[in-house]
């Protein structure tokens, strides 16, 4: 297979690649793959070399019977072999622990005359196997996969990165994530929760203070900027800064130095600045909330996390791993059925949602396996009631003050069923699951309250 002259370096060139600790291959311009070291060997097929000298890359990194770019993905050896060049790309692969997230290098190998004769591929993981639990990222989806390109892409570098995204969708996790993967990593990550600090208190939990700066600053104080020394601060809903504070913020990012509260000495920062907010800066910037030059300051790199309705497929990995993660002390499982009525579900709160409702239905759930009934509990039904969404709330029985006005339980039902029946018009398997009751049930009630209804008309 390797009498062509090309492969006579091909012994040193594979000894070459064993001294590189990730995965690594030599491709031909045809994806064979023509050496590989024992990291690779290892990841993808046990220790056998044989096993994977002599396939396809796209068949053993991915499982694919055709190279990636027919099979609707990005393949890095197409781009470089076009190009010429290095190329970087985040790719999933099938490795003997499952699906992971790779990031792969490629670089051509030229003979004299300068023809591309072969690939050299680095295949890094992206997530490491000491990440704490409760901090790895689950997701294969397009969205997810393009995000955590971004972020990995970044997290080498000292680049000042805005974090956007709704609520709950994971900025604080993917913060961790850019500092753990930094060169900063064995230092400390601190947060600052900017939403709900007054400017004194902002002022002197950022830049500490000395003794006797004010009324009971009995010992000088460090601030959060000098405990994220060396490593990353993490500025968590940057969008709710009042205006004076964010000025004083500024002139640090501008500056890079600050003054401690009572002190004339200005003190040199050192920190990686990450920020977050589930707010439209923009917005805020055209309506004169927000600073323009902060924005531009903060946003050199923004990345957008998807929400869990633009990543539908990544709920049941993710429900999965949060039952896993949450669950430590018990073998649980997903039902079928749950699985079907979790990926029914909007998830307006993104994955902290999904992860009460898991954390719920875990107490909820008595045996082995968490069923539909134990998911369904759900907050949006309380504050229903409560009358926080009166759009939502059945208007006919709820009073001003905002409570269901008193009347007999079973009236209460009728009328509540039949307003929720016209709103779901289609759906009574939805709105059965998320009543708690079977459709048999729910369809019997509804008959049994449209008698009645009619009824109490013809009276
Ligand atoms: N990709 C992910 N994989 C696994 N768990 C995740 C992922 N993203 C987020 N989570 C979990 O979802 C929950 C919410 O995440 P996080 O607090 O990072 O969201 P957030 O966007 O910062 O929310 P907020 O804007 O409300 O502060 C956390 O428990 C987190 O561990």
């Amino acid at each position: 297979m390797f009498s062509h002259p090309h492969y006579r370096s091909l012994p040193a060139i594979a000894s070459l690649l064993e001294a590189i600790a990730a995965p690594a291959v030599l491709l031909s311009p045809d994806y064979e793959i023509c050496a590989a070291n024992e990291a690779y060997r290892h990841t993808f097929a046990g220790s056998d070399n044989d096993q994977v000298v002599g396939r396809h890359c796209y068949e053993v990194s991915h499982g694919y019977k055709v190279p990636c770019d027919q099979a609707g993905e990005t393949c890095p050896l197409r781009q470089c072999f076009e190009s010429g060049q290095r190329q970087r790309i985040l790719h999933i692969h099938n490795t003997a622990r499952g699906r992971e997230h790779v990031d792969v290098e490629i670089s051509p190998i030229r003979d004299e005359e300068g023809e591309i004769r072969f690939f050299v591929e680095i295949m890094n993981p992206v997530q490491h196997g000491d990440c704490p639990f409760e901090q790895q990222m689950v997701g294969y989806s397009p969205a997810y996969t393009q995000m955590l390109e971004l972020l990995s892409r970044a997290a080498a570098s000292d680049i000042s990165v805005l974090l956007l995204g709704e609520s709950g969708t994971g900025k604080e996790l993917a913060a961790q994530y850019l500092h753990g993967h930094s060169p900063r990593r064995n230092n400390p990550f601190v947060t600052v929760e900017c939403s709900g600090l007054t400017e004194s208190l902002f002022e002197s939990e950022l830049f500490g203070h000395e003794k006797g700066a004010f009324t009971g600053a009995t010992h000088r104080k460090p601030g959060l900027i000098e405990a994220a020394r060396g490593g990353t601060l993490f500025l968590d809903e940057i969008g709710d800064i009042p205006m004076p504070m964010q000025v004083k913020l500024l002139r640090l990012i501008e500056s890079g130095s600050y003054r401690p509260v009572g002190s004339i000495t200005p003190k040199q920062a050192d920190f990686r600045l990450i920020c977050a907010t589930h707010r439209q800066l923009g917005d805020l910037v055209a309506a004169g909330t927000f600073r323009q030059d902060l924005y531009y300051r903060i946003s050199p790199f923004p990345v957008l996390l998807p929400s869990l309705r633009e990543r539908p497929e990544d709920i049941i990995p993710l429900a999965t791993h949060l039952l896993q993660q949450l669950s430590q002390h018990r073998v649980l499982q997903l039902s079928e059925d749950a699985c079907d009525w979790l990926i029914l579900q909007p998830f307006p709160g993104n994955i902290r949602e999904l992860r009460n409702r898991i954390e719920r239905a875990i107490l909820l759930c008595d045996g082995s396996q968490i069923e539909p009934e134990h998911l369904h509990l759900d907050l949006h039904q309380f504050s229903q009631h409560q009358g926080a969404h009166a759009n939502h709330t059945p208007s006919a029985f709820i009073a001003h003050d905002g409570l269901p006005e008193i009347m007999p339980l079973d009236q209460l039902e009728n009328a509540y069923l039949t307003q929720l029946a016209a709103r779901h018009v289609g759906d009574n398997a939805n709105l059965a699951y998320k009543l708690g009751i079977s459709e048999r049930t729910l369809y019997r009630k509804l008959k049994q309250a449209r008698a009645e209804n009619s009824s109490n008309m013809d009276k």
